[in-house]
């Protein structure tokens, strides 16, 4: 008798509650279009293209109207909670509600809604990764250009080997309880992390490495903005998709 149980739900929560400042004015970095449709929505349909089944948004809660409408179209169930002031601590409010809205869940994965176009492959990755029981999956991609680190006076500086360098994307997957002890570590310590591979990492777990797309790229200023619509015109080219 084989079991016909439904996979396990994967959660994630989609951070979407930064100030945008590196973008400049405009709307909100979550709430700018591609397309006709918001970041965050892209980044929600793209997390579902991947094998995420609910998402937890989280939004500066004076927005929540804009969220909702740039949502309602959303191809899986979402909530809305409100961000915190620093990334980690948007994070953490997130998890507290996927404890309320999932309560079995076993995996979490985190993503930037600034990240609207990562692959469904990349995302499959990571929950693949994080079934065959990794405690922390991160997306990663080589780095192209010559690194030099500034050491020492004006001016000086040293070539980095590239080839031993990695550019970390989101989504980032994670064992939920491991997540969650690692958030409280970070917090209790004062600890500041740009990423939560980071915060599970301090806590001693280890970080697995997935093959990550430079179409995962981050929103971050203007020109980000230009390559991402490039990126989002390839897309409607082959699928022919109109948003
Ligand atoms: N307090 C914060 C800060 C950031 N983020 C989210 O974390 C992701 C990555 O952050 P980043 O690209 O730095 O976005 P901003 O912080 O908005 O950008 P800036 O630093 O230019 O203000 C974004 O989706 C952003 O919305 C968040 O939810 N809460
Ligand atoms: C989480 C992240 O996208 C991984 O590269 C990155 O650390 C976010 O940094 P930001 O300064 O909050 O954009």
């Amino acid at each position: 008798m084989t079991s016909s149980a439904s996979p396990e739900p994967v959660v994630a929560v989609v951070v979407a509650a930064g100030s945008g400042v590196r973008l400049g004015a405009g709307a909100p970095k979550a709430l700018r279009e591609i397309g006709g449709r918001a970041l965050v929505a892209h980044a929600v349909n793209a997390l579902a293209a991947g094998g995420v089944t609910r998402v937890v948004v989280v939004s500066r809660l004076e927005l929540a109207d804009d969220f909702d409408r740039a949502l309602a179209d959303a191809t899986i169930p979402w909530t809305l909670v409100g961000g915190g002031a620093e990334r980690q601590d948007s994070v953490a409010n997130g998890l507290a509600e996927v404890a309320r809205v999932e309560p079995g869940a076993r995996h979490v994965l985190v993503h930037d809604a600034a990240r609207p176009f990562v692959p469904a492959t990349v995302v499959a990755a990571v929950v693949d990764a994080l079934r065959a029981g990794a405690p922390a999956v991160i997306p990663v991609t080589p780095v192209v250009d010559t690194i030099r680190a500034l050491s020492g006076g004006p001016g000086a500086s040293a070539v980095v080997d590239r080839s031993v360098l990695r550019a970390v994307q989101t989504p980032q997957g994670f064992d939920l309880a491991t997540l969650v002890r690692a958030h409280q570590h970070v917090r209790s310590e004062g600890l500041a992390v740009t990423d939560d591979a980071m915060a599970c990492e301090a806590i001693g777990a280890a970080v697995t490495l997935v093959e990550g797309s430079r179409d995962a790229l981050k929103v971050t200023d203007p020109f980000d903005l230009e390559i991402a619509e490039a990126v989002w015109q390839r897309r409607r080219h082959l699928t022919g998709e109109t948003r």
